[in-house]
């Protein structure tokens, strides 16, 4: 058993828990952009980085060509990084090349993994859409994924479902496999609970934040209650 010194126990009381076999970090915030922004989108954004802790925030704009998002991006990146939030492009390889982004969501229909991996570089992170399907997760992660996306676990207004995932689906892919996984769909922070107790590594979510009826700000800030409620199950 390594020993800690007191200085590393003070600042943080579970700082020995991350070199514990099987350790996963705390479940994290993945914020993803309402599916359209205008001209007030950057003060937006910054209300919500000011919520609280936030790791990751996806530019999905639905129906706006990567010319259009490539020109309107760089304030919203730029904001990310001073923030220390990933970065990350829905659907395009080119436009996270484009961008320099720090990742890529690909859908089933969005890409290769390999191709992106290929294209992007090995520190760019790469996630992928799986739905509720194990086999899909499995294939992503031999193809070189960074996480794996499951849901929609309740239901949503933000995109047409297809596929409704259950939480045990993130609990056997936690006992399972080191690489990390998205829960996605409908999720608020009064539904989250069985998603963090299940083992999600991160929480994507987009209207329980964008459409907060006091601001983004309190819709993150809202979800800091149940993203520390539970430590991960051991794997
Ligand atoms: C984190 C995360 N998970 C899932 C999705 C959905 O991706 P996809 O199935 O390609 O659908 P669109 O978002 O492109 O409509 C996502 N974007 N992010
Ligand atoms: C992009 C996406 N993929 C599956 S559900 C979903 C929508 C997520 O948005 P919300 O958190 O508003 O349900
Ligand atoms: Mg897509």
């Amino acid at each position: 058993m390594t020993d800690f010194t007191d200085e590393e126990l003070a600042l943080d009381p579970h700082f020995a828990d991350q070199f514990e076999p099987g350790f996963r970090p705390a479940c994290q915030l993945y914020l993803i952009s309402p599916p359209a922004i205008d001209d007030g989108f950057l003060d937006q954004l910054a209300a919500a980085f000011d919520g609280g802790s936030v790791a990751a925030f996806q530019l999905r704009l639905k129906g706006i060509d990567d010319h259009a998002i490539a020109a309107l991006a760089p304030p919203i990146q730029a904001l990310c990084a001073e923030r220390d939030v990933a970065f990350i492009v829905n659907d395009s390889i080119g436009l996270a090349k484009r961008l320099g982004a720090d990742g890529v969501h690909l859908g089933q229909e969005d890409g290769d993994p390999r191709d992106a991996r290929e294209q992007l570089g090995p520190k760019v992170q790469i996630g992928v859409t799986c739905h509720d399907s194990r086999h899909l997760a499995m294939e992503a992660g031999e193809a070189g994924a960074d996480y794996v996306a499951f849901g929609a676990f309740y239901p949503t207004t933000t995109k047409e479902t297809l596929h409704r995932a259950e939480p045990s689906i993130l609990g056997w892919w936690t006992t399972l496999f080191e690489l990390p996984c998205v829960a996605i769909g409908g999720v608020t922070a009064e539904n989250a609970a069985p998603l963090v107790a299940a083992g999600a590594d991160f929480l994507a979510v987009s209207s329980a934040v964008w459409n907060h009826p006091d601001g983004p700000k309190a819709g993150v800030a809202a979800f800091a209650q149940v993203l520390a409620s539970k430590p991960p199950p051991p794997r």
